[in-house]
């Protein structure tokens, strides 16, 4: 077909890399995946399984992996980099002298570099300095993507070609990807919900029960956008997939890692234990540090953020802190009706006996 992509090069091995070459080789494209492992490539082109990261599920045979940068990169129109954030501009470095800058390059990694903030197509951006460059991002669980249950996604850049290239070359009847082109907040959105999730498998691990959870998702995309509009973004965004939508799945499933970290904490394990459990990244963990540092520096008010990080970092317990949140300053549902500090005005008049001048004018 004319208008499907012929070559696409996908760097990293990880579930979620896996399962994004595994559709677009369904869509026809040849596609090169590149992990450094070079016992693991051998593996997943003799066996078409990913023993490692997805081993029930079945690869397109073609799929070819490969630990070789230049064979995978040589001649790919589309580059989807899916590497943990700690590794991704170590790799993208890589890459770099088999980059071509016609080459469309998107991320699918939900983190932030600590070192200013910066998110993963900010990287590409950086490291390349190419025109064509977006992220994907949604609530997109790897496993149940492999096992080709019905899935949307967002691709999110301000180049067109970039938006059209990502639907023509992913979108298939398991996997449909909608458009934006607010590339920071789409992929903001994505490094945000992980916090949450830390946060919802941990309540649910002490047995609270879903009225508990819907709170806590609730207040968390109010969260989100306040941060995201302190930073400049468009919060209408997280009204979408890559907004509610990954909050949602990631803060209701245990296949989501984070929310698994989040869980035993609940249990009682430490940190580094449940991290060292998972074996795989959960990106919450470092993202609840970066968020909760940043909001602090800009003023931004992220209870459940800097809650979640006294827990994690500071051995605050999470029942307690649970206590402190749900006794904490009053607020207003949705602010951008009615702006937060008309509450607290209103209360500090009451609480100084001025019950007329409390009324909204
Ligand atoms: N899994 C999911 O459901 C989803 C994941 N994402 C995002 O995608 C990103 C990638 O995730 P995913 O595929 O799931 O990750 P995984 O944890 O499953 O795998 C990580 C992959 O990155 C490789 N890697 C790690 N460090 C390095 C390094 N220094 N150099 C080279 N390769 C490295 C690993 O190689 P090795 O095995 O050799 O360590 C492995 O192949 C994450 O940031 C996540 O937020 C987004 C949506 C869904
Ligand atoms: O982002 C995801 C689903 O959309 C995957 O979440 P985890 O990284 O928590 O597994």
């Amino acid at each position: 077909m004319s208008d499907q992509l012929k070559r696409v090069a996908v760097l990293g091995g990880g579930s979620f890399g896996t399962a994004l070459a595994s559709i677009a080789a369904d869509n026809g494209a040849e596609v090169r995946q590149w992990l450094r492992d070079p016992a693991l490539a051998a593996q997943i082109n003799r066996e078409h399984r990913n023993v490692r990261y997805l081993p029930d599920y079945a690869i397109n045979p073609n799929v070819r992996a490969s630990n070789d940068m230049a064979e995978v990169l040589a001649g790919a129109e589309l580059v989807l980099v899916a590497i943990p954030s700690q590794a991704f501009r170590d790799v993208v470095r890589q890459a770099l002298p088999w980059l071509e800058p016609e080459q469309i390059l998107v991320s699918t990694t939900k983190g932030i570099q600590e070192d200013g903030f910066k998110l993963m197509s900010q990287i590409l951006e950086e490291e390349t300095g190419f025109s064509h460059i977006g992220v994907i991002s949604g609530p997109n669980l790897a496993t149940e993507i492999a096992q080709k249950q019905l899935t949307a996604t967002v691709v999110a850049s301000d180049d067109a070609l970039t938006r059209t290239r990502v639907q023509q070359a992913l979108g298939c009847d398991y996997f449909r990807v909608y458009a934006s082109n607010d590339r920071y907040g789409v992929e903001l959105g994505g490094s945000l919900k992980n916090i949450y999730a830390i946060a919802a498998g941990m309540a649910a691990a002490l047995g609270m029960g879903e009225n508990t959870r819907s709170m806590l998702m609730t207040r968390a995309l109010a969260e989100m956008g306040r941060f995201a509009v302190a930073r400049g973004a468009n919060p209408m965004t997280f009204l979408g997939l890559a907004g509610v939508g990954d909050l949602i799945v990631t803060c209701s499933s245990s296949l989501s890692r984070n929310y698994r970290v989040g869980h035993a904490l609940g249990e009682g394990k430490t940190l580094d234990a449940a991290v060292e459990a998972l074996g795989q990244v959960a990106e919450g963990v470092n993202t609840v540090r970066l968020v909760r540092n940043k909001a602090r520096e800009e003023g931004v008010y992220m209870p459940l953020a800097e809650g979640l990080y006294q827990v994690l970092f500071e051995g605050v317990p999470a029942r307690e802190m649970a206590r402190l949140l749900m006794r904490g300053e009053q607020s207003s549902d949705v602010e951008f009706i009615l702006p937060r500090e008309d509450v607290q005005k209103a209360h500090r008049r009451v609480e100084a006996g001025d019950e007329g001048e409390a009324r909204d004018e």
